[in-house]
């Protein structure tokens, strides 16, 4: 697929932008805070309704405005269609595909997909395990967008589940007493109560839980052989890059799945809520559920060492490429199009081989979006079309 027209209104630094694309490789070169990567992360938020850089949508409006609105005309198999998201922070956003206004943003997922691969890339290897975690779940939901409900079901859930331990933390700790306001209800009666309502949730979370664990181990699974090919493609042969998926369910099952193998849906519900018997004292002293693909990671190696903490700069990069490149073959296996590949800002922190390996690597995707303060940097294969982007004008380059 590739995005023949994006236009923005409010948008970050633009009133107003009509940018015309073609597939190939398109070029947006400018000097520093010009505007070229906000171009290129309203086409990314507009494919999975989150940024790279930001985690809340106020700052994607530009200062001042109310609403930011992105709309894109995406060609898929010959076919066009007219994407549009309306950004309201405080509020509900809005979507809309073709002329029909959608029931919940969320349903515009699918329509347009990216492969965004930008310096706060690092972070996949460097950064926390949530990085690691948010990576998978977006690319599930890119493979299939039915995700981001059963995403958001598992956030409910667990939200709920850590209020009713909060709430309820003095009451659940064994033999511990509070004054309580409603004397109507005996201690023991309240606190078997409490702990009733505690198993309830944890059936449900074991539920919506391993299914969301489960679909992460087969995507680790389908991606692992694209993760080490792209990672040798990418430093010459220089190491062996490999994921990996540490579990917090009870540690029987979890050296299963470290060792990179899939158990059934059942067994992992199964072992969850056996988790949860073993950590109950924990949980409760802490008030936070400490069991559930919230508290997982996805360990990255080359060869024999953990690449966080070990490798090096240009490995780690290298490493977060990777894994970039990897959901790109396994979207464009998968859905039988090419995702849109956007390369934010990524060549100047490549040494020359790199970058010349890189461009080999994603010359023939149906469309690439690349972005460069220096435009030096990108390497011939990738120039393409280029437009310059100086204080929010796009303009193209007389070909
Ligand atoms: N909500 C907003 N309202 C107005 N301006 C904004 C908003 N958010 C970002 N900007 C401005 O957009 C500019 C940054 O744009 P962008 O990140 O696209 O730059 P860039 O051309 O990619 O630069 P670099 O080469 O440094 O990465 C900055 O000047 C910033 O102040």
């Amino acid at each position: 697929m590739y995005l023949r027209h994006l236009s923005l209104v409010d948008y970050r630094s633009y009133p107003v932008a009509e940018v015309e694309l073609e597939p190939g490789i398109t070029t947006f070169v400018g000097l520093n805070g010009q505007g070229k990567t906000n171009l290129v992360e309203a086409a990314g938020y507009l494919a999975s309704l989150s940024s790279h850089r930001v985690a809340q949508d106020a700052p994607l409006v530009r200062a001042g405005a109310e609403q930011a609105i992105i709309r894109a005309v995406v060609v898929r198999d010959g076919r066009e269609q007219i994407v549009e998201l309306e950004i309201n922070p405080g509020r509900a956003n809005r979507a809309r595909l073709g002329r029909a206004a959608l029931t919940r943003p969320r349903d515009i997922l699918g329509a347009l997909r990216t492969v965004l691969f930008a310096p706060e890339d690092l972070a996949l290897v460097k950064g926390d395990p949530s990085e690691r975690r948010r990576f998978l779940d977006e690319l599930l939901v890119a493979r299939q967008p039915r995700w981001a409900g059963a995403r958001a079901d598992y956030d409910k859930i667990l939200k709920q589940r850590n209020a009713l331990l909060k709430s309820s933390m003095p009451l659940l700790r064994k033999g511990a007493r509070r004054p309580r306001r409603d004397e109507s209800q005996p201690e023991d009666e309240a606190r078997a109560s409490a702990l009733h309502t505690l198993d309830v949730w944890n059936t449900h979370l074991a539920q919506v839980g391993s299914s969301l664990l489960y679909a992460r181990l087969r995507l680790l699974h389908d991606l692992s052989p694209y993760l080490a090919k792209a990672y040798d493609e990418v430093s010459a042969g220089r190491g062996a890059a490999q994921a990996s998926y540490r579990s917090s369910v009870h540690e029987e099952v979890a050296s299963v799945i470290a060792a990179g193998e899939v158990p059934e849906q059942a067994d992992l519900q199964q072992a969850m809520h056996d988790t949860f018997a073993q950590v109950r004292s924990q949980e409760v002293e802490r008030g936070v559920t400490l069991v559930g693909p919230h508290r997982d990671d996805l360990v990255l190696q080359l060869g024999d060492l953990p690449a966080k903490g070990y490798a090096s700069h240009g490995e780690s990069w290298s490493f977060a490429l990777g894994l970039r490149l990897a959901a790109f073959q396994l979207l464009r296996t998968d859905l039988g199009t090419d995702p849109v590949l956007v390369l934010d800002d990524v060549f100047a922190e490549l040494d020359a081989g790199r970058r010349a390996r890189l461009a080999a690597m994603v010359e023939d995707a149906e469309q690439v979006l690349v972005t460069a303060a220096v435009a030096d940097d990108v390497p011939d294969a990738l120039t393409g079309r280029t437009f310059h982007v100086t204080l929010g004008e796009v303009s193209r380059e007389p070909a």
